[in-house]
């Protein structure tokens, strides 16, 4: 896939999902389901949106035990998507059996592993996590084993994606949400940044959401952060 921008569809229903990239004429962007869609609609929200040619990452972020991941990513391999994602806190062992789960199906489905949450800082990790290090450390190091276990890429804010790129290769991907148009408000992100400044900073993939859903006109809001990076 060529570096894009996922528009998050975090939307309660299908139909306000479908009324929304219609009326606004965003046919086949890549598009990113989340928890929220997906645990209303379930994989028929899928298959309607692969039936429209959106590229689509399923944002689930599995965190189980291996064995329960590595089953849960069966049933999922079977849906076509082209990104899946786990959390990286959720160890060595469930991202190699999450791999094996996506594997030997009939799509070339990509496995990413979610670094630090865009919502947290440094403080979060530290005091309430108990996790020490900052940030970059932190997102640097789960990227580092969530490659060595099979992880196609991972999950990250753009802080931290060329540091990613340096340690696990440039071909590694990075998928970078926390991203705000310059009249955006912040929401409950913390680390944020300009469509711009993420394709600068190595991002293949960058997420998109209340920037554009929330704009008083969306298809504007989304070309404009196509042209600030000059991604197609
Ligand atoms: O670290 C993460 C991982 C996932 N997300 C998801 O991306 C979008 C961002 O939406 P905005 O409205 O642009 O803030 C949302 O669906 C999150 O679940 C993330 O933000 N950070």
């Amino acid at each position: 896939m060529e570096k894009s921008i996922f528009l998050a569809l975090d939307f309660p229903t299908w139909q306000e999902t479908k009324d929304f990239l219609n009326f606004h004429e965003l046919y086949g962007v890549p598009v990113k389901v989340g928890m929220e869609l997906f645990y209303r609609e379930g994989p028929k929200v899928i298959e309607s949106l692969k039936a429209n040619n959106h590229p689509i990452f399923l944002d689930l972020k599995l965190h189980d035990i291996p064995t329960t991941v590595m089953r849960a990513m069966r049933n999922l391999s079977s849906l076509g998507v082209d990104i899946v994602n786990v959390h990286a806190l959720g160890g060595s062992e469930m991202i190699k059996r999450a791999k094996e789960g996506l594997s030997g199906g009939q799509f070339d489905t990509k496995l990413i592993a979610v670094t630090v949450l865009t919502s947290m800082d440094t403080e979060t990790l530290n005091v309430e996590l108990m996790i020490p290090g900052n940030t970059e450390d932190v997102a640097v190091h789960f990227a580092d084993f969530a490659k060595r276990n099979g992880a196609d890429g991972v999950v990250c804010s753009v802080h931290e994606s060329m540091q990613i790129k340096e340690k696990c290769g440039m071909d590694f991907l990075t998928v970078t949400p926390g991203i705000r148009l310059e009249d955006s408000s912040r929401d409950d992100q913390k680390r944020i940044a300009s469509p711009s400044y993420a394709v600068e900073n190595g991002a293949d993939f960058l997420v998109i959401g209340r920037s554009v859903t929330k704009a008083k006109h969306p298809r504007e809001a989304y070309e404009r952060a196509l042209k600030e990076c000059g991604v197609k």
